[in-house]
């Protein structure tokens, strides 16, 4: 698909993507369409459908009706194998540090000598040279996230989903991921993410998704959601105050 429209690179998109559970309708995007440079950031309330949006966009969720498109075809398993998504809290293989890069390198089919000089730049990239040889388990959580994103990275995606990445971690740590993903945002990775930080929202995004009930409420660049939102419930959330 990607060769039919080259003039859409890297475009994603829900279509009247529903998902329903026990009869009630917890996710309903008629359309939205992600197709500019720079970071998306997706906003909203506890339960406003945040993660069930990014899970649907990264196929982990099937929806109950409407489709995700990826350069307007319909997503399929080469598109998925061309995404990577990073949790909130980062599912590491009890092994070194070294040693869970080597294992998705070893999946994409690289060369012990490709591998080896891959995850030396992938631990230079998060900042993690001294800890290869550290069992991933005993990193700090900062250190651990940095290697979920490393390993992510290590898949070469086109495009990154992050759920609250940061949401557990302190400033410092906050800083070093989000430089990461702007690093990975500069050399053309799409990325998706998830926050609850309006300033990591400020710091990070080119475009804004405000959510809420399972609605988008409002999508726009990121400095107009910020300084001037549309909608009422952006208007509150971005205040602070209690939105249901
Ligand atoms: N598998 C499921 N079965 C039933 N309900 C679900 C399921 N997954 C999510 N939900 C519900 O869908 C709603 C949206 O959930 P989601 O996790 O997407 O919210 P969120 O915006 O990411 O919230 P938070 O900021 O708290 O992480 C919630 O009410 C949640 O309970």
């Amino acid at each position: 698909m990607r060769d039919l429209m080259p003039d859409m690179p890297n475009c994603l998109q829900a279509d009247g993507l529903r998902v329903e559970r026990n009869g009630k309708l917890l996710l309903d995007v008629p359309q939205l369409m992600m197709d500019g440079p720079g970071p998306t950031l997706i906003l909203g309330p506890n339960g406003a459908g945040k993660s069930l949006l990014l899970r649907c966009l990264h196929g982990l969720i099937k929806a109950d009706a409407g489709q995700v498109l990826q350069d307007g075809g319909v997503l399929n398993a080469a598109h998925k194998a061309r995404q990577a998504m990073v949790f909130q809290q980062p599912v590491l293989l009890r092994r070194s540090v070294s040693a869970n890069l080597d294992f998705v390198l070893k999946r994409l089919g690289l060369g012990r000598a490709a591998r080896k000089n891959r995850i030396q730049e992938l631990l230079a990239e998060g900042g993690l040279e001294t800890k290869a040889r550290q069992s991933a388990r005993s990193l700090s959580g900062g250190e651990a996230q940095r290697l979920a994103i490393l390993r992510a990275l290590a898949l070469g995606p086109e495009t990154l989903f992050l759920d609250e990445p940061t949401s557990a971690l302190d400033p410092a740590a906050t800083q070093m991921i989000e430089a990461m993903i702007l690093r990975a945002s500069a050399r053309g990775v799409r990325i998706v993410m998830v926050t609850h930080d309006v300033g990591q929202a400020r710091r990070l995004a080119a475009d804004i998704v405000m959510m809420q009930g399972g609605r988008v409420v409002e999508h726009g660049a990121a400095k107009q959601v910020l300084e001037a939102p549309q909608c009422q419930a952006s208007r509150q959330y971005l205040a602070g105050w209690l939105v249901t």
